[in-house]
């Protein structure tokens, strides 16, 4: 046989390490030795059980938001907004279509995050290559503080603060970026304005509390995965922020936890943009709108893109209950995430709401 043909093919220079952590990681779980004498992997390190309940029939609300617009009628206005909060009240997850962010501004935001994840890895890892920026972006893969192989992440990803956009060097990626960010911030305001309203307060809260400096991007890559049964693209987990709008490619993987405990897939739709709440909004609100569990599974042919923006609020922001008696004491976002940094680096996971209880 020619050398070649035994070889194996050449690493993409543009990959991250994902297998060899995997494999670091595998050895670290303790197999288990059954009767035939051979190792077993242990049921309970399935990543998703067997009898794992998963409700692909459910459909998520998809809702047709250019009904808030002001030529819409007025019981037209009325329907979608509660069309929306009863989604993020059962749900905490939504699709939105007709949401006004023109679809070159979409396109033009996939292109050039293609173009930022293919650049080779050495560079990505050294301060982002075209994501460059006088701040300099962070640049992230596999998840650092996974401890097992159920807590790392089969993706890589690029977070840039909304604020930092205006600094980044390479000339189309920013100016892709500050059309989809300043787009969408004013869809998260609307929407953050329709579920203030329905809990019978305004939306100026939201507005004075999050800005371009305290918002953020997020742009995810899942390469395709041979491990797809041990690892996750995205370990379950809830946001932080207020709301979370998130862009997705038509590959398909983002999944939601239902209250009952089932997963349920949201389907990728070319036209639509998903909408999750995120735990401060489910503080704020009481309890009221839920900050749903989510991840992503990973696929065994091919690669996902998504982009996530996050409606965060300042560091100092008080979040206090908008209902009373509140069911979470007040806190600030800042004292949330350092609690949240801890139990990830203590744990590998994070404890959310739960420990903000009154
Ligand atoms: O990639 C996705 O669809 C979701 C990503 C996500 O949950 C996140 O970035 O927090
Ligand atoms: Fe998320």
């Amino acid at each position: 046989m020619e050398a070649h043909d035994s070889s194996e093919p050449p690493l993409d220079s543009s990959e991250p390490p994902l297998e060899q952590t995997l494999i670091t990681l595998r050895k670290n779980q303790s197999p288990e030795i059954s009767d035939d004498g051979r190792n077993h992997r242990p049921a309970e390190t399935l990543l998703i059980p067997e009898d794992e309940e998963s409700r692909e029939f459910m459909v998520l609300p998809m809702i047709d938001i250019s009904r808030l617009s002001f030529e819409a009628g007025h019981a037209e206005r009325t329907e979608c907004e509660e069309e929306i909060a009863e989604a993020a009240r059962h749900w905490g997850f939504f699709q939105v279509v007709n949401h006004g962010i023109p679809t070159q501004v979409i396109e033009q935001m996939t292109v050039e995050q293609k173009k930022a994840f293919r650049q080779p890895f050495e560079v990505k890892e050294a301060g982002g290559g075209k994501l460059q920026n006088r701040q300099a972006s962070s640049y992230r893969w596999g998840n650092p503080a996974a401890k097992c192989l159920r807590q790392m992440f089969w993706s890589e990803e690029f977070r840039i603060p909304t604020g930092d956009i205006y600094g980044i060097e390479d000339q189309s990626l920013r100016s892709a970026m500050e059309m989809y960010a300043t787009a969408v911030t004013v869809l998260a305001e609307k929407i953050a304005g329709v579920l203030a309203g329905n809990l019978g307060t305004g939306g100026s809260y939201f507005r004075e509390n999050c800005t371009v400096r305290t918002c953020h991007l997020r742009l995810n890559r899942y390469p395709p995965c041979p491990f797809s049964e041990e690892v996750f693209g995205i370990v379950p987990h809830t946001d932080s922020d207020f709301l979370t709008i998130v862009c997705q490619d038509a590959v398909g993987g983002l999944q939601l936890m239902k209250d009952d405990g089932c997963w349920v897939s949201v389907s990728p739709n070319p036209n639509a943009l998903v909408i999750n709440i995120g735990d401060m909004l489910e503080a704020w609100s009481n309890g009221a709108y839920k900050s749903a569990r989510h991840r992503v599974i990973t696929s065994l042919e091919e690669e996902r893109f998504s982009i996530a923006f996050f409606y965060c609020p300042k560091s100092e922001t008080v979040i206090r209950s908008c209902i009373s008696p509140a069911i979470y004491r007040d806190f600030s976002f800042r004292e949330y995430q350092l609690q949240v940094q801890k139990d990830v680096r203590a744990t590998g996971d994070k404890v959310g709401l739960k420990r903000f209880l009154v």
